[in-house]
């Protein structure tokens, strides 16, 4: 099956999913294949940067945009998620597909992953997730030296990219690019930030569950 067809099949699993458990507000298939497909695909040359290896989408929900991104790119990927029921769904329909060589779930904290596999990835995508601040610092623990993190926002403002700049020198990871773009839907406006993972965190990482995004490190 071609990816493009893949992708759209998953997406139809999930729609399917929705009309008994909520993982999406869109309904409409022609929203979801903007919203979660366009979108999710908007980062690729972003993720296509990062050095060879595995590949972790951070609060995946229904899958977006990990199941894309890991289709597109052919990387070995892990969704994690911490609602054991959003992990499942995504396995089943990962699994109907016949993917589930390729695609995994983590059900858990993003924190506990850290402890489990630290530096292993080359690679790490967010949306819809958490401010900036705290996406920072759940994702440098699990980052090799060298790896990258793209995070999928609406509009930070001043003030988050601001606290951003403090937090990232604190975590070891440097702003490499920030692109802004409309989806064809011609009203959705989406911005992608590229970090690096360039050094070693000055705090010692993870900090305990929820503190990333209930204290981020902004003082
Ligand atoms: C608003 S949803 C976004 C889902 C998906 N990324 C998307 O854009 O459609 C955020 C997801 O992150 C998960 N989440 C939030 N904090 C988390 C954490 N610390 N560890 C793991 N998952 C987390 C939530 O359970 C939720 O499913």
């Amino acid at each position: 099956m071609e990816n493009a067809e893949l992708i759209d099949r998953y997406l139809d699993l999930i729609l399917e999913e929705n009309k008994t458990t909520n993982l999406t507000r869109i309904d409409s298939k022609e929203k979801a294949r903007i919203l979660h497909i366009e979108d999710s695909l908007v980062a690729l040359p972003e993720v296509n940067r990062a050095p060879e290896g595995l590949y972790g989408d951070l609060g995946t929900g229904g899958g977006f945009p990990g199941f894309p991104i890991a289709v597109e790119t052919g990387r070995k990927a892990i969704l994690v998620d911490s609602v054991k029921k959003k992990t499942a769904i995504v396995e089943r329909c990962v699994d109907k597909l016949g993917m589930s060589d390729r695609i995994s779930t983590f059900s858990g904290r993003i924190e506990d992953l850290a402890r489990e596999m630290p530096g292993k990835f080359s690679v790490l995508t967010a949306r819809a997730l958490s401010q900036l601040p705290s996406l920072l610092e759940l994702a440098s623990p699990l980052l090799k030296k060298g790896g990258l993190f793209v995070c999928y926002k609406g509009e930070a403002s001043p003030e988050e990219e601001e606290a951003a700049k403090k937090v990232a020198k604190k975590v070891g990871m440097t702003l490499v690019s920030k692109r802004s773009l409309i989806l064809s839907d011609g009203e959705t406006h989406r911005e992608i930030f590229l970090y690096e993972k360039t050094g070693k965190p000055t705090v010692k990482l993870p900090r305990r569950v929820g503190m990333a995004q209930h204290k981020p490190l902004i003082d």
